[in-house]
């Protein structure tokens, strides 16, 4: 992983290739989700312009890719308070979409990584050339301000005045951790202020990787050795030690030297394997993931079940499913033992009962949430959640959680899980619907199964960025009833 430091130390040296590249990124993302400007005023951006941008040929060498992804990562981490400090400097008026990009660099560059005042050129450079004369006239004012209030020690800082109310309090923390500020008012009525910071330096730090091992291909020892060979630098994870190693420095080896192209490993959180450590599938059962795509929690599945069985990984989208198959193979699964489907589960669900076809020792519901618990990986998604994004993922995931409780056979397995910290994506899911099937009760994590304070006091699985390092996610067992038997009284 390239540091803050080893990146501005190297900038340095650069022209303006790898922030071009970094601009046309940018872009990319903000069209890519909703546009989100926090900087009032600032119009949607026109296709034809941006094109033109997109369209600039910018050749980069490993090394420049690298920092362009740096450059992209901290520029959508920190949006919020770039803006905020941008519109301290230009309180009024509009700003036109891509200078706006290019000021976000700009200021990145200046206040997070400390980059020399020259610099700037490039950015001025830009707005002449990527939007119009007056906007690198624009760009000069705002920069150069920057550049003489850094040296002063006067940059805006966002501060609570004295007798703030509560809501402007939440604003400003809002702004210093660059969160929206419906998310940090959540948290601090659930957690307290003293925890959400927490959260919130959680969310900001750079994210903790690990990798699967897979022990079809490879031992634990062995792949470590192969990967300390390389310079990467491993151990066991603490939550998961026997198959999970946690990554510390030079990610990007790992790629380079073939262990994940070998399938002797894959890229992943270790919350997701306590998901599967969770569901436990053993070899020879039948097992469903009913939303599996792109499918890493059911090749975990595949490998605890030594490839032996079936397993069925069922997806609505079939684009995000393809690959799942080759991967499998290459991981070392027998052919017959992966069946691959895309459809909605609904529908499945309702086929495969009406069909009266053989239902599953055990299912897995890795539903489609807020994704609020994997905000350090996805530094985009917190601009572009809406409070009622919430909501309506609680509506699908009760949908989902119906249809595949129609296909536990009696006496087997559901788990539900989410990449979400909100208890209403998780605990009152759960709640509502063992309120709704008297078929099912929520069963505790198996002991042994799980460390390290990951289950909480109902048995579910539950991990916060803040308190355990990994990304948040939340996983419930709920099991089905081996039979049912009405009991009557016979009065005489
Ligand atoms: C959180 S992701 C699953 C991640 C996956 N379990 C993994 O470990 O790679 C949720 C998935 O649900 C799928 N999905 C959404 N609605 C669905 C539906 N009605 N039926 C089946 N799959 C659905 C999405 O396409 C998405 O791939």
């Amino acid at each position: 992983m390239t540091s803050a430091a080893d990146l501005a130390a190297s900038l340095k040296q650069k022209s303006g290739k790898p922030r071009t590249a970094a601009i046309q990124q940018l872009i990319r993302i903000e069209e890519d989700g909703a546009y989100v400007g926090l900087v009032g005023g600032s119009p949607r951006p026109r296709k034809a312009e941006t094109e033109k941008i997109s369209a600039l040929p910018v050749e980069l060498d490993s090394r420049d890719a690298r920092f362009v992804t740096e450059l992209v990562s901290g520029v959508t981490r920190w949006k919020g308070r770039l803006d905020w400090v941008i519109r301290q400097l230009r309180p009024q008026g509009g700003i036109d979409f891509v200078l706006l990009q290019i000021l976000r660099l700009g200021v990145y560059e200046l206040v997070e990584l400390g980059l020399p005042d020259h610099v700037i050129n490039d950015h001025v450079d830009m707005a002449r050339k990527l939007v119009r004369p007056e906007a690198a006239k624009v760009a000069n004012a705002i920069l150069r301000r920057v550049t003489r209030m850094r040296r002063d020690g006067n940059l805006p800082k966002p501060e609570v005045p004295p007798g703030a109310k509560a809501a402007e309090k939440t604003a400003m923390l809002a702004v210093a951790a660059s969160h929206p500020a419906w998310m940090v008012e959540r948290w601090l009525q659930r957690y307290g202020e003293a925890d959400t910071i927490k959260l919130l330096v959680a969310n900001n730090r750079r994210p903790t990787y690990s990798l699967r091992v897979n022990k079809l291909r490879v031992s634990m020892g062995e792949l470590q050795q192969r990967l300390q060979d390389s310079e990467v630098e491993c151990e066991p994870s603490p939550f998961l030690p026997d198959d999970f190693l946690r990554i510390s420095k030079n990610l990007r080896e790992v790629l380079a030297q073939g262990s994940l192209s070998e399938g002797l490993c894959q890229v992943q959180d270790e919350s997701a394997g306590m998901v599967v450590a969770l569901l436990d599938p053993q070899p020879g059962e039948r097992v469903l993931d009913a939303c599996a795509a792109p499918g890493g929690k059911a090749l975990f599945a595949a490998a605890r079940m030594l490839g032996q069985g079936h397993l069925v990984a069922l997806d609505a989208s079939e684009s995000r499913l393809r690959g799942l198959a080759a991967t499998a193979k290459q991981q070392g699964m027998p052919p017959g033992f992966l069946t691959v489907q895309a459809a909605l589960l609904q529908s499945f669900a309702a086929e495969h009962t009406a069909a009266g076809r053989q239902l599953f020792d055990r299912v897995l519901l890795d539903v489609p949430c807020s994704g609020l618990g994997v905000l350090s990986k996805r530094a985009d998604l917190r601009w572009r959640r809406r409070p009622a994004d919430v909501a309506a993922a609680a509506a699908l995931q009760d949908k989902l959680l119906r249809s595949a409780a129609l296909l536990v056979r009696p006496g087997g397995l559901l788990v539900y899980s989410t990449c979400s910290i909100e208890p209403e994506e998780n605990e009152e899911r759960v709640a509502s619907f063992l309120a709704a099937d008297s078929d099912f009760t929520a069963e505790a994590a198996p002991s042994g199964v799980l460390s390290g304070g990951v289950v909480t006091e109902a048995g579910h699985v539950a991990t916060l960025p803040h308190v355990h390092g990994i990304d948040g996610a939340f996983g419930a067992r709920l099991r089905r009833a081996a039979s049912r038997t009405y009991e009557f009284r016979m009065s005489m």
